[in-house]
């Protein structure tokens, strides 16, 4: 898919959403555990419930990884789902992998070949061997971590040397590895305020944005320090819209709280005129 084709789904659905599949077995509704794969009845229901509010969907694989050989099979058919029946959407398989080329080019099979996610989240700590397998794949993304969500983020990316922080070596340095319509970065909304800095060394590049939601960073603020002419945004909300409910009616709950941001993301995007 190109950045292209991602922001005429910006347009079309006045939304820059991404809703992430963190679909906690032992947190969805318990009548669903009656059905022969209680996780993918989960997740084809919100997939359902918020496919025409939503520009992607971000299954984290550690929801399906901690289910065994079951749970791989959840995010394949979870995967094939979207694809077959909402194939305008963008998948992420948010799986932070990275490791030396030869490992590095398995990983990217498993993701790009074995199932048909459009881009995987990858640590950029082993360098450029251990990224450039992901970028072989013709209309597939990485989407390398720069600046994430969590308190731990201090530890080490703003560490800075010549007055250049880790983060923005890291989306500095893997521009020569890649472009615009190969590789995109993590940047969490809870840093919301180093956006406007981000913007000026990838001005094209569409980020990944958690950290709305149940983590409380301001969907206004990402928007308007992160918004480039195509949008450039994927702001991710998980347990924010998946668990709004949990009842019988936890897809209309789940449709009810993707409504609320998209309506937001509406309004942020005419503010910036990109409608
Ligand atoms: O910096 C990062 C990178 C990834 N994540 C992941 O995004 C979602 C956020 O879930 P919420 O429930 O909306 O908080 C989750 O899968 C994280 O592993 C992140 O939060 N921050």
């Amino acid at each position: 898919m190109t950045s292209q084709e991602i922001f005429e789904q910006v347009k079309k659905k006045k939304s820059f959403l991404c809703v992430g599949l963190d679909s906690d077995v032992n947190k969805i509704p318990h009548f669903l555990y009656d059905t022969s794969d209680p996780v993918f009845a989960f997740n084809k229901e919100i997939i359902d419930a918020t496919h025409d509010l939503a520009v992607a969907y971000k299954p984290n694989l550690a929801f399906y990884e901690s289910m065994g050989v079951s749970g791989w099979n959840t995010l394949e058919k979870t995967v094939n789902y979207i694809r077959y029946n909402y194939p305008d959407i963008f998948i992420i398989a948010d799986a932070k992998r990275g490791d030396i080329g030869n490992t590095s080019n398995l990983y990217a099979r498993a993701f790009f070949d074995a199932m048909d996610f459009d881009a995987v989240t990858v640590a950029p700590y082993m360098g450029e061997d251990s990224v450039k397998p992901f970028l072989t794949y013709v209309g597939k993304y990485v989407i390398l971590l720069a600046l994430t969500s969590n308190k731990g983020a201090s530890d080490f990316q703003y560490m800075a040397e010549d007055g250049e922080r880790l983060f923005e070596k890291v989306i500095k340095n893997s521009q020569e590895w890649g472009d615009s319509e190969n590789m995109m970065y993590v940047v969490g909304a809870t840093k919301a305020e180093m956006l406007k800095d981000i913007r000026k060394i990838a001005p094209k590049h569409f980020l990944l944005v958690p950290g709305v939601g149940a983590q409380g960073g301001s969907l206004a603020e990402v928007a308007r320090n992160g918004l480039n002419s195509k949008c450039g945004l994927l702001v991710n909300s998980s347990r924010g819209i998946i668990f709004a409910g949990n009842g019988e009616d936890f897809a209309a709950k789940a449709r009810e709280a993707a409504q609320e941001v998209q309506s937001e993301m509406a309004g942020l995007l005419s503010e910036a005129n990109l409608l």
